[in-house]
């Protein structure tokens, strides 16, 4: 049985050294939007296989100086070199554990690794090195034991360490971490730190930021910002206090405050003087890069993870199955039998009944759509560094969620055919019926994902719900008919998927010549409000769906895009 947090890993032991990554800042300054200049005229060279300490008052800029130095974030002035060389896109060699969790919740901890490793781990790797590597990661930050725990049972600390081991699992040349010890009791936090010593000792570069004083005093270097993002020291902790002339590492943020600058120590590894081929093993990188996972691979590995989230995830499950029965049974109880009678039809009825089929549709599909994606963008966001593609993510959403939707269609179908609240019709009604609900949830599943990729957390997308779904109910031409709208109300119809859902359905139906030929009165005034809105063949509304589905998807991706982009720099709450 391993110690806990060892402070060297005995299965890492045996691996061969790694050639840590060297990294350099010349001169770099940083200008953010709405808080100006963040860093000043940074400069620093950073030895491979090293533990480097980024500390500083609140907002000096060790976030925003541990996003330049990882290559996430390029500098406004200056340069930040990876071996000398600009830094590349990430590869496996790049470890960065921002302050978000970047592991899902709900599965137990050795299978959300494996399916971590099947991201990260070169194309073709085979499942038994998968789970010994992922079995040594957690054996080497002592985490053997709560492998078969489900995260989100995890403590504090022992989430962090699961964090790190997602990136440990390539063997990363280099590690960034954004506050590691932030909310970990003080010997959780030593015992951390130990951790990442070993690691740098291994010939893992790593780069933290940290607000816990002791830290400070952990790492083989310490980076101390000022309040304006200057370096006020870099050099050896031993020597931290001394370059201030106080006693105490608390006392160098009172002198760092009061603009105190020390001289620059520069021991081996810090410094710009440092040589070239300093550290552990100086040898360059290989410019051999491992192949980086398929496409299609992504997807069908995406979409069993996914899968198997939602399964584990109780809310969700919840959700999924309980919305449809609870709506399917309301929708039982609301409509009489028999509105469909050609002998004694009831119109209103049957348009009411239409509407709701059309809007059942789309509420399953907006919710089933709306937390896909909020709920998991800081995952989302690092494994698209590691080299996940938004495409076939997207992709694994519609395969994981349309067949729940197509089953909740069929449901709403049969039962309201079983209490005959549809007509005694074909298969070629029902299928026309079911093809218009199916696409109404996927068009809507697509709108959900977008406001999903939209938002910033999960409370956004909840509000977003009544916004969403109110237009869709006042415009689909149901309760106004579209001829008897505004100029401005028929031309926001045209973009509410729910009229062309509503009119597909009414037209696959044969609303117009059951109002037309049916014994009702109330069938030919009905048919004049409501003008040619069902005259057209029910292919027109599927179209018009497929179309807007493929139109909210491309948006997504877009935004996904965009937001994995520019998202480590905005990654924590509320930028
Ligand atoms: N995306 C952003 N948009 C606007 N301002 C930003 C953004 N990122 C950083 N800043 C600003 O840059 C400054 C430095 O931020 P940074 O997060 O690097 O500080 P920090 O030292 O890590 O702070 P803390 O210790 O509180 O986390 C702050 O004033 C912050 O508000």
């Amino acid at each position: 049985m391993p110690t806990p947090m060892q402070p060297r890993s005995s299965a890492e032991a045996s691996a061969p050294p790694l050639n840590g990554t060297r990294i350099q800042a010349r001169s770099v300054s940083q200008r953010v939007r709405g808080a100006g200049r963040v860093l000043d005229d940074v400069s620093l060279d950073l030895a491979p296989g090293r533990l480097t300490v980024i500390a500083g008052s609140s907002g000096a800029g060790k976030t925003v100086l541990l996003q330049t130095l990882a290559g996430l974030r390029a500098p406004t002035e200056g340069a930040v070199l990876h071996d000398g060389a600009q830094p590349g896109s990430p590869g496996p060699e790049f470890g960065f554990v921002p302050q978000e969790d970047i592991i899902h919740r709900e599965l137990p901890l050795h299978r959300t690794l494996v399916y971590a490793a099947g991201l990260r781990m070169p194309a073709g790797t085979p499942a038994e090195a998968v789970t010994a590597r992922v079995d040594r990661v957690l054996e080497a930050l002592g985490l053997s034991a709560r492998a078969s725990t489900p995260v989100r049972a995890l403590s504090g600390g022992e989430r962090k360490r699961a964090c790190i081991a997602a990136e440990l699992l390539t063997r990363p040349r280099v590690l960034f971490l954004d506050e590691p010890t932030s909310g970990l009791d003080p010997v959780t936090g030593a015992a951390l730190l130990r951790t990442l010593s070993a690691l740098a000792e291994e010939g893992t570069t790593i780069v933290l930021t940290t607000h816990t004083l002791a830290d400070l005093l952990r790492g083989d270097q310490v980076v101390f910002l000022s309040p304006g993002g200057e370096v006020a020291y870099a050099g050896e902790p031993g020597a931290l206090c001394g370059a201030f002339g106080v006693g105490t590492v608390e006392e160098v943020y009172g002198a760092v405050a009061g603009g105190a600058r020390a001289e620059r120590a520069v021991p081996a590894g810090v410094g710009e003087t440092a040589p070239p081929d300093a550290g552990r093993t100086g040898a360059p990188p290989s410019p051999v890069r491992p192949r980086r996972v398929g496409a299609v691979r992504q997807w069908s590995l995406l979409t069993r993870r996914g899968t198997a989230l939602l399964l584990h995830n109780r809310l969700s499950a919840a959700v999924l199955a309980g919305s449809p029965v609870m709506i399917v049974a309301m929708f039982a109880v609301l409509f009489r039998a028999g509105a469909f009678d050609p002998a004694a039809p009831d119109p209103g009825s049957t348009a009411m009944i239409m509407f709701w089929i059309a809007f059942g549709a789309f509420f399953f599909g907006l919710t089933y759509g709306l937390l896909q994606i909020c709920a998991e963008l800081p995952v989302l966001r690092r494994e698209w560094l590691a080299g996940l593609r938004i495409g076939p993510y997207l992709a694994s959403k519609l395969t994981t969620m349309l067949p729940v939707l197509a089953l909740a269609d069929a449901l709403l179908l049969v039962v309201l055919r079983a209490l005959d609240r549809l007509p005694a019709t074909g298969w070629t009604t029902y299928g026309s019926l079911f093809v218009s609900s199916v696409l109404a949830s996927a068009a809507a599943l697509a709108l959900g994902l977008l406001a999903s990729a939209a938002v910033t957390e999960p409370a956004q997308a909840t509000l977003m719900l009544p916004l969403l779904c109110f237009p869709q109910v006042l415009f689909s031409g149901a309760f106004v008919p579209v001829p008897r709208m505004t100029g401005a109300g028929e031309a926001i119809s045209w973009a509410m998927t729910n009229r062309w859902a509503f009119e597909a359905l009414g037209s696959g139906v044969g609303l117009e010549s059951l109002w037309r030929a049916g014994a009702s009165p109330l069938g030919r005034p009905l048919l004049e409000s409501y003008g040619d809105s069902f005259g057209h063949p029910a292919a027109r509304g599927w179209l018009v769906l497929a179309g807007f589905a493929v139109l909210f998807l491309v948006v997504t991706w877009a935004v996904l895009v965009r937001k994995c982009r520019e998202g480590v720099v905005r990654s924590r709450a509320g930028r």
